[in-house]
């Protein structure tokens, strides 16, 4: 309360002076004056006011009951925070994991095997694995029949979120994972990664659950050749694997199959050899000749007869530079020979242009120092093959890069005996696809005897060496196509007809 100065006061005594504890003297009649006053630094709650909150918070029912929720809440965190160390804790000691990157070649192995696990687990009548998700997958594969027709097989298999299954009496989970926003730049599919987590104990079962599917994977190309191609940087199955095809299947002039098969076989193994001297450990063979002469047959009994698989590589494919030729040829598959055809039209005058006038960007020195592989010393097998031997560049044929060159050439007259005998004898004859089949009659064909196919050979190579000495020839790819068409005695009028004037194009 504000009170006017009286007389007898003293100016200095009535006005407060600056300072954390002043003394005022007041009239100390006046009621409710203290002579005293300390004015405190800090201003809290009095005594009065905590009692006050105290006697709230244990009054308010509502005060009492927040505060007790959040006791609980504390203790919640608290419990789910060890929980989480617990978990954490226990999964590195107890549980472990295995990633499996799409960029790994058991990637595709693991993800056939889930698909006939599920497959043969339907078979049986039971709920196939995966199939408790409600996210699946389809993984087409394509089963050849005896026939050589083909029909599509879908299996399911669980798709990207996390699955369960039991393989040799233990669990396992799997998470397959879909990253949307990485992608594998060269094939342009997003980038997954399957994580497989079982028990610490059963860790040993992981080698041997991948050992079951590259076998499962290996089994359904055994017997087969995989032709692969390039795709971006890196070989990619070419379509299904092909039957083999039998080296008996494709008849050569005398010698000549015998003479590259037993070269290959006796470089083959010899990497230790190579290596002590220095020599890079790789092979190249040129087949040379007209069209339809059987190049690309016999590279395909061959690789099947040494169950090999074959790279094909087409030079003039857009987008393939000298560092991706360098790197696809440092990185062939494990028992793949590389297979470059028609190398005449690749690199005739040292530029290659395809037919539409695209120029590659692969350049002729690009090419050489990829074939000579100077950073590989892993085995190499290249064959190359050609329709126009004199327009090779010699640098690309010299040796060491090519040490075989083989002519094959138009049916010669004891080749086009062997076709005949092959496809018209009793004993033997092969199908289209080079398989041997029993002989199959026409409609109205009654068989040859023994005696009968070997006369009719004979004709077959007198025509075909008679109408040679006349500068006309036929090649075995035509021979092949009449034989598929007529019977074994109208073959003979056809082969006349057939003959062309030596170096015409077309089979
Ligand atoms: N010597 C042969 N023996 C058996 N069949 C052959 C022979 N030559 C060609 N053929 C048949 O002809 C067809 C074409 O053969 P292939 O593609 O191997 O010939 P190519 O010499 O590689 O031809 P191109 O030079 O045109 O590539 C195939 O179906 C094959 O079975």
């Amino acid at each position: 309360m504000f009170r006017p100065r009286t007389a007898h006061q003293p100016a200095s005594a009535s006005q407060p002076e600056a300072g954390p504890s002043t003394n005022i003297t007041v009239d100390p009649t006046l009621p409710g004056q203290t002579t005293d006053v300390s004015t405190p630094p800090v201003p809290g709650p009095s005594a009065e006011d905590q009692s006050f909150i105290s006697k709230i918070m244990s009054d308010n029912p509502y005060f009492s009951a927040g505060a007790g929720l959040m006791g609980v809440g504390v203790v919640l965190t608290v419990l789910r925070r060890s929980l989480t160390l617990g978990t954490t804790f226990a999964q590195r000691r107890m549980l472990v994991t295995l990633e499996i990157p799409s960029k790994d070649r058991s990637y595709p192995w693991f993800l056939e095997w889930m698909a006939a696990q599920s497959a043969s687990q339907a078979g049986k009548g039971k709920r196939p694995m995966g199939f408790r998700s409600h996210e699946l997958a389809v993984e087409t594969s394509y089963k050849q029949h005896e026939n050589g027709s083909s029909e599509a097989v879908f299996n399911l298999v669980p798709g990207p979120g996390t699955h369960y299954f039991k393989y040799q009496g233990t669990w396992f989970q799997v998470k397959r994972e879909r990253d949307a926003k990485l992608m594998d730049l060269h094939s342009g599919s997003p980038w997954e990664t399957l994580t497989l987590t079982t028990l610490s104990a059963y860790r040993h079962l992981f080698s041997s659950l991948l050992t079951e599917a590259r076998a499962l994977a290996e089994a359904s190309t055994e017997g087969k050749t995989v032709v692969y191609t390039a795709w971006g940087v890196e070989w990619r199955p070419f379509g299904k694997p092909r039957s083999r095809r039998e080296m008996g299947s494709v008849v050569l002039a005398e010698g000549v199959s015998e003479k590259i098969e037993s070269d290959l076989r006796s470089f083959l193994g010899r990497g230790k050899w190579y290596a002590e001297r220095g020599i890079p450990y790789r092979r190249g063979y040129l087949l040379h000749g007209p069209p339809g002469s059987g190049k690309t047959s016999f590279i395909q009994a061959l690789a099947g007869s040494l169950h090999y698989n074959i790279c094909l590589l087409n030079l003039a494919e857009r987008g393939l530079t000298d560092d991706k030729l360098n790197h696809l040829l440092g990185l062939v598959p494990e028992r793949s020979f590389i297979l470059l055809e028609d190398v005449d039209s690749a690199f005739s005058r040292r530029v290659q242009t395809s037919e539409d006038g695209y120029k590659s960007s692969v350049t002729f020195s690009g090419l050489l120092n990829a074939l000579d592989g100077v950073a590989s010393s892993e085995e190499r097998i290249i064959f190359m093959t050609t329709n126009h031997y004199e327009r090779l560049d010699p640098a690309l044929i010299r040796p060491g890069r090519v040490d075989i060159h083989e002519l094959l050439d138009d049916a010669a007259g004891e080749q086009a005996k062997r076709l005949f005998i092959k496809f018209y004898g009793n004993s033997t004859t092969v199908n289209p696809n080079g398989e041997e089949k029993g002989r199959i009659l026409r409609e109205g064909e009654t068989p040859l005897t023994d005696q009968e196919v070997e006369d009719l050979g004979n004709e077959v190579k007198k025509i075909v060496e008679d109408e040679s000495e006349k500068g006309r020839t036929i090649s075995m790819a035509s021979l092949q196509g009449l034989f598929i068409r007529t019977g074994a005695k109208e073959s003979l009028e056809g082969i006349r007809e057939l003959c062309k004037v030596q170096g015409q194009e077309g089979v």
